[in-house]
């Protein structure tokens, strides 16, 4: 009886195979893993064949109290369970029931990780089937206390962590991890998490919560993911003295030496796992220099700049059904000219251009910016960041954000910038006295940083507004009349476009990819929903509009040259869906 999931590096066992193994774009499942149906056996594959007291303690192939007699005899686990057998339907009732009960939001998010240590498919199938009710708990709001709170909840460590002790090894460090056929890698350095700053090495929540979603909202195999916290330091003083902190107890390493610790980490990666797998970087205020730099060499996406641009473009683009007007006769105020901002400025000048063909520097002239100094203008233009730059457009200095919604009255406001209750009763109301129906996002996460809440945005308009948040917030009741408002979160794109990229076995991401997401996404909002004032259908049908950005984005791939899975599929929806990883139990022969 050989144990579990070890040291597969001598072996030869299935997820241990060479990438090439796998086809095209390799989300395929060729073992049949995933597709075994209850008449379709399969082998609970680990080094050796796991079984008896290893097998309940294998969370990729432990069922718990949902092993039949037959497999209780065939894999020696008589007497290891109680007699009862339950179905996976029943055992899921069970848990959401138990989840239920936990009052503390972080109770429900540990009770949830414990269940993913001990069984995997049965914590995708209660996700899946229950992701508007525990979205919330496994991603923002929640994952950000988990977070805060990480180095006294944590109990077994989950992903990869990469310090600067690791410097010079960081291969060694990647062979290290159990499994070869990565596809997706979500890494940070923690220094900018959610809106709740420098969280150093304990920001490894975040990328272990976006890749739970590519698994339960994109349909990418869990073993295929590879989360990663980058650990420099952390600035964070609090964190240094906590006696309890899991870190490196340093300030954070910057410049030459971050840059090469990166830069031996993007090597590694593309030596172990080729081309073609995704890396996804976020939270660190490094973004933009590491998208710059990685981003023609890599196939590398940041859901902060690229997926937030994307999805929030996706929501304007539905809310003209609701606001009226084009795309380009409408004009943008952020408030936030970070990473958030400024991507989803420039992606939607570019759509703009290209619905109007007028040059980009034009269309850019509609978006507006506030910084923490005030409105982004042209004589702040030599201090600016290069980032800001293009936005510095001809106006005279306003310092702040009530200024600078009645100086340039603008027909669509979003926060982007990480502090909370910015959009105050007398800002909303502006927006609310020149425009009949404004649109207003409040994106900052988690709940505690939101601008405003829902409440507030839709009583202080008298019922006008058209709202969403990066957070969700519950149905309100106002005038007699109940909103319910939409949650404008990366999630919604990240998952599918992951999925689209795999699928299509593409090794660059270009804005066009991301202008298909979006594209996809706006196109998922139909008559019913916009008649609640929703302008992103209900995350309920997430898996669906995965499929639909999946299928949109890999079109685009094989249109720009970059797809290398041929031949492209005919009905690229159809081939996205079935790719998609189902949790439910396999049977063990
Ligand atoms: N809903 C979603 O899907 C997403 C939401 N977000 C949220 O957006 C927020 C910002 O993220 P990100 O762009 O990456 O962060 P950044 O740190 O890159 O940017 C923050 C921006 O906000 C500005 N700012 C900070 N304080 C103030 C203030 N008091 N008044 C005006 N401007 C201010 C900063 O100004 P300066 O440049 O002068 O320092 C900066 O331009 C976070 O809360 C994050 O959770 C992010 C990604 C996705
Ligand atoms: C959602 C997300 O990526 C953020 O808040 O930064
Ligand atoms: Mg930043």
């Amino acid at each position: 009886m050989e144990s579990t999931f070890k040291d597969l590096r001598g072996g030869a066992s299935v997820l241990d195979m060479d990438p090439k193994h796998t086809v095209g774009g390799g989300v395929e499942d060729v073992y049949g893993e995933d597709r075994a149906t209850e008449d379709q056996l399969v082998t609970p594959w680990t080094i050796s064949i796991a079984s008896g007291y290893s097998l309940l303690r294998n969370p990729n192939h432990n069922k718990g109290l949902a092993f039949t007699e037959k497999e209780r005899d065939a894999h020696y686990l008589r007497g290891l369970l109680p007699p009862v057998v339950l179905k996976q339907e029943l055992q899921e009732r069970k848990l959401m029931d138990n989840i239920r009960q936990y009052q503390v939001p972080l109770q429900k998010y540990m009770a949830l990780m414990d269940l993913e240590e001990r069984n995997e498919r049965l914590f995708y199938k209660l996700l899946i089937d229950n992701v508007e009710e525990l979205l919330p708990v496994v991603y923002t709001p929640t994952v950000g206390e988990a977070c805060q709170k990480y180095g006294s909840i944590f109990k077994r460590p989950q992903g990869l962590y990469i310090s600067l002790k690791e410097k010079g090894k960081i291969l060694e460090v990647l062979k290290n991890w159990p499994v070869r056929t990565i596809q997706v890698i979500v890494v940070t350095d923690g220094e900018r998490i959610l809106g709740l700053g420098d969280l150093g090495c304990q920001g490894m929540g975040i990328p272990v919560g976006k890749l739970a979603l590519y698994t339960a909202l994109g349909g990418v195999r869990p073993s295929a993911c590879l989360p990663v916290t980058i650990d420099v330091g952390t600035n964070n003083e609090q964190l240094l003295n906590d006696e309890f902190y899991i870190g490196l107890r340093q300030k954070r390493a910057t410049g030459k030496e971050y840059a090469d610790l990166l830069h031996e980490f993007m090597t590694a990666v593309k030596q172990n796992y080729g081309e073609k797998v995704l890396v996804q970087i976020l939270q660190t205020i490094m973004l933009f220099d590491l998208l710059a730099k990685y981003g023609t060499t890599h196939l590398v996406f940041n859901d902060d700049i690229q997926g937030t641009a994307a999805v929030v473009l996706a929501g304007v683009v539905a809310a003209l059904k609701l606001i009226g007007g084009t795309l380009a006769e409408h004009k943008f105020l952020f408030l936030g000219a970070g990473e958030a901002g400024t991507g989803i400025a420039e992606l939607i000048a570019l759509e703009m251009s290209k619905q109007t063909k007028a040059p980009l520097e034009e269309t850019r002239k509609k978006i507006w910016l506030v910084d923490s100094k005030g409105l982004i203008v042209s004589s702040r233009k030599n201090s600016l960041q290069h980032f800001k730059q293009p936005w510095a457009h001809e106006h005279e200095p306003v310092k702040n954000l009530l200024d600078a919604v009645k100086a340039i009255k603008p027909t669509v406001l979003i926060g982007s910038s990480g502090v909370g209750q910015t959009f105050t009763k007398e800002v909303i109301e502006a927006m609310a006295s020149f425009n009949e129906k404004p649109l207003i996002m409040a994106l900052s996460n988690p709940t505690s940083q939101s601008e405003c809440t829902a409440e507030e945005a839709y009583t202080w308009s008298q019922g006008r507004t058209i709202f969403a948040s990066g957070s969700p917030f519950d149905p309100v009741e106002c005038n007699g009349k109940i909103f319910v408002p939409g949650q404008s979160n990366n999630a919604y794109i990240f998952p599918g476009l992951g999925l689209g990229l795999v699928i299509s076995g593409a090794i660059r991401v270009h804005d066009e990819m991301l202008l298909a997401a979006s594209e996809a996404l706006a196109g998922q909002v139909t008559k019913e929903y916009f008649e609640k004032g929703l302008i992103y259908p209900p995350f309920s049908n997430i898996r669906k509009i995965s499929a639909h950005i999946a299928a949109n984005v890999a079109a685009k791939a094989y249109e720009l040259g970059v797809a290398t899975r041929l031949p492209r599929p005919e009905n690229l929806m159809k081939y996205a869906e079935s790719c998609m990883y189902t949790p439910n139990y396999r049977n063990f022969r």
